[in-house]
């Protein structure tokens, strides 16, 4: 399943959060966004799974126009895992996950034992299968993300989004979903702030700044010095990893740099 951006924009009260937005995932690649905050990537991927009608532009699935799709059609095709998904009644953790069911799913139909079993292979793969009975709102943060994250799995959806998946977790636990993520075998459009777990499991990178594209290409291509100085104001040095082959980034705060160089 691909993904095509074509020339997206997006306004909010006059004001412009998207411009001329274009992007392409060929099926099966892993493409993460990366910017500041507050530089576009959650408005472009809310486009996406459309949250938000763009004024401007055409997205496409398998070149099929998503706001023209039924809200089944486009669950059958796409599993959304958000920064927050607030839940306001008191599900439990297997509910939930049987959620990402409900697409596959006629109206009323009751769980069938394969639904069962497919919502327990979602949550031992995320390692939460001890907590299928317990409450969601008894979560912490990275436990109700890596259910969320059992229920796109549930979902079997063929493209999945991604928006900061990995901000609760403890470092373990980001490697691990990353790592079943990228196993998955299924188009990934992601947004991400760790550089440097963008560097290893993306196949390609958009950088984002002010609601523009500034730059895109392989990781090697865009995580460079240059490039994160302008879009994050940051100093680096950018190695590439002798281990796994990947751009490796150390940051400098500004004050360290100036101390080094002995200014003030
Ligand atoms: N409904 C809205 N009304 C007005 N402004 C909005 C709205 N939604 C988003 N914005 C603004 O649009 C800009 C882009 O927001 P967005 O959430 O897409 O950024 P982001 O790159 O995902 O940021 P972060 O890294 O902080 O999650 C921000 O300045 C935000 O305040």
């Amino acid at each position: 399943m691909n993904l095509t951006v074509e020339n997206v924009s997006v306004s909010i009260d006059k004001k412009t959060l998207l411009r001329n937005i274009g992007l392409r995932v060929e099926a099966g690649e892993f493409v993460g966004m990366i910017g500041p905050n507050g530089s576009g990537k959650s408005t472009l991927l809310k486009s996406v799974y459309r949250i938000l009608q763009p004024d401007a532009g055409i997205i496409t699935l398998d070149g099929e126009e998503i706001h023209r799709m039924s809200p089944r059609q486009t669950a059958q095709r796409m599993a959304v895992v958000r920064q927050e998904s607030p839940v306001e009644f008191d599900f439990s953790v297997r509910e939930i996950v049987m959620m990402g069911r409900s697409p596959h799913k006629r109206l009323l139909e009751s769980d069938t034992a394969q639904d069962r079993e497919i919502v327990d292979d979602a949550l031992s793969r995320v390692g939460m299968q001890e907590f299928l009975e317990r409450s969601y709102t008894t979560l912490s943060g990275g436990e109700k993300q890596r259910v969320l994250i059992a229920r796109a799995l549930a979902q079997q959806a063929k493209f999945l989004v991604l928006d900061e998946p990995t901000n609760h977790l403890d470092i373990r636990y980001q490697l691990q979903i990353m790592d079943l993520v990228k196993v998955l075998n299924v188009t990934v459009l992601a947004a991400l702030h760790d550089l440097n777990i963008a560097a290893v499991y993306c196949d390609r990178l958009y950088v984002i700044e002010s609601g523009e594209i500034v730059a895109f290409g392989t990781p090697e291509e865009v995580l460079r010095t240059d490039i994160i100085r302008d879009v994050f104001g940051v100093e680096t040095e950018v190695i590439i990893h002798p281990i796994t082959g990947k751009p490796h980034i150390t940051f400098f705060s500004d004050t360290r740099v100036r101390k080094t160089r002995g200014g003030r």
